[in-house]
C-alpha cells in the first residue's frame, strides 16, 4: 500500500470495485452539493501558523467520553464493508485497534458486532444504532452492543428516511449481494430489514437513557437549536454530521457549521464532526474550530477496497503523519494547543 495521499487510495479502490458498490459508497443524495460542499469547505479554509514557539514533541492523543484515541481521527460508522474486502468490519476493526483509534461500528455491518469485537481484541468500539420502532428489538441490540463492549452508543438521527441517492437508484443497488447479510439484524431464523423511523423524537432520547448506562452520542446535528435540545436532554456529545452528504442534499459543509454549534454547546458537551476530512490540515481546522475529534467514513472504506486491513491502517496512518506535521508546522506541540486563531477565511 504505498500511496501517498487518500486520494490516490480512493483511485485505487475505484478500479478494485464492482461499479455499483464503488457508487454506493461515493456517492450522495440528489445533486451531490452537499458531498462536494463538505471537502471544498475545508479548502476555502487558511491556516495561518506559528513561529518559533519551542514546541518539542507532539501529543495527538485525546480522551472522548469513556474512550481514548491516539489520534483525534475516529473511523465513522459505514454500512457493508464486506462489499469491499472479504474480512470486511473484521479488518476495519483490526486496523483502528493498531491505529489505537475509535471504530463506530454501524448497525447495518455485515459482521456481527460480537464477531467485529472478537476479532480485534483490544479495539475501542463504539456501536451506531438507528432506533427501531420495535423498541423491545432496539433493547435487544443495545444489550449486544454492551456484551460485546462497546463504549458508546452512536446514535443516527438525521435519517427520518433514507436520503434519495441517483447513483443507488441508477444501479438498482437495494439488496445485498450472495448472502452478505446485516448481522447484527439477525433475530431467529430471519434477517430484519432496517427501518427509518419517522416517527424518532427527543422523548425516545429519554427511553434511550433509560435503557443503558452507555454514554449517547447523536450523530447527524446540523442546527445550533438541536446542539441545544441534545444537551438539554442529556446526550454526551454530539457529532456534527450531514451523513457524509447522502441524506438531505444542499445542508451546509459540516465545518462550517460547526462554530456556531460550538458558540451554543460547546461548553456544555463534546462536539464531533465528519464529512469531508481528507487531509491532516483538515483534522486541524476542525480541531482549532472547537471540534474534539473527527471522524472519516469514505476514507477507510476506500483503504478496505484497495487494501484490506492494510488499506485501513495505511489510510489512518496518512492521517496520523498528516496531523503530526501539520501540528508541527502550526508551532502546536499538542491539539489542546489549536484554536481559533489559527483558522482564516480568505476574503
Ligand atoms: C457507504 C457509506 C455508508 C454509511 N453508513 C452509515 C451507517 O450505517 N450509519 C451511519 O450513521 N452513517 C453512515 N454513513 C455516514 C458516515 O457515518 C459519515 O457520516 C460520513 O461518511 C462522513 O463523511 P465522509 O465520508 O466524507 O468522511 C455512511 C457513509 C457512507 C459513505
Ligand atoms: C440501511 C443502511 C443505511 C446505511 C447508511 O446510513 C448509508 O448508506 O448512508
Amino acid at each position: 500500500m504505498e500511496r501517498w495521499s487518500l486520494r490516490e487510495v480512493e483511485a485505487v479502490a475505484r478500479e478494485r470495485l464492482d461499479p455499483a458498490h464503488y457508487d454506493y459508497f461515493a456517492g450522495g443524495a440528489g445533486d451531490e452539493v452537499t458531498v462536494r460542499a463538505n471537502e471544498a469547505a475545508f479548502g476555502r479554509l487558511a491556516l495561518l501558523p506559528r513561529v518559533l514557539r519551542g514546541a518539542g514533541k507532539l501529543e495527538t492523543g485525546v480522551r472522548l467520553l469513556d474512550s481514548r484515541a491516539a489520534v483525534p481521527v475516529l473511523v465513522a460508522p459505514t454500512a457493508f464493508h464486506l462489499l469491499a474486502d472479504p474480512e470486511g468490519e473484521r479488518a476495519t476493526a483490526r486496523a483502528a485497534a493498531a491505529a489505537e483509534t475509535i471504530m463506530i461500528v454501524s448497525m447495518a455491518s455485515t459482521v456481527a458486532v460480537e464477531d467485529v469485537a472478537a476479532a480485534a481484541p483490544g479495539a475501542e468500539l463504539w456501536f451506531q444504532l438507528y432506533v427501531q420502532p420495535d423498541l423491545a428489538f432496539t433493547e435487544t441490540l443495545v444489550r449486544r452492543a454492551e456484551a460485546a463492549g462497546c463504549k458508546a452508543l452512536v446514535v443516527t438521527v438525521d435519517s427520518p428516511a433514507l436520503g434519495l441517492r441517483d447513483r443507488e437508484l441508477r444501479h438498482g443497488f437495494h439488496d445485498l449481494p450472495g448472502g452478505l447479510r446485516c448481522e447484527n439484524l439477525r433475530d431467529g431464523d430471519r434477517v430484519r430489514p432496517i427501518v427509518m423511523w419517522p416517527e424518532l423524537s427527543w422523548e425516545h432520547l429519554g427511553t434511550l437513557r433509560e435503557m443503558t448506562s452507555l454514554p449517547i452520542v447523536l450523530k447527524g446535528v446540523t442546527h445550533p437549536a438541536d446542539a441545544r435540545l441534545a444537551a438539554g436532554h442529556g446526550a454526551a456529545a454530539i457529532m456534527v454530521s450531514n451523513h457524509g452528504g447522502r441524506q438531505l442534499d444542499t445542508v451546509p459543509a459540516t465545518i462550517d457549521l460547526l462554530p456556531d454549534i460550538v458558540a451554543e454547546v460547546g461548553d456544555a458537551l463534546p462536539v464531533l464532526l465528519d464529512g469531508g476530512v481528507r487531509r491532516g490540515t483538515d483534522v486541524l481546522k476542525a480541531l482549532a474550530l472547537g471540534a474534539a475529534a473527527v471522524a472519516v467514513g469514505r476514507p477507510v472504506l476506500w483503504g478496505l477496497a484497495a487494501g484490506g486491513e492494510r488499506g485501513v491502517a495505511r489510510v489512518l496512518a496518512l492521517l496520523r503523519a498528516e496531523v503530526e506535521n501539520a501540528l508541527a508546522l502550526c508551532g502546536c506541540a499538542s491539539v489542546d494547543e489549536l484554536g481559533p486563531a489559527l483558522v482564516r477565511r480568505p476574503c
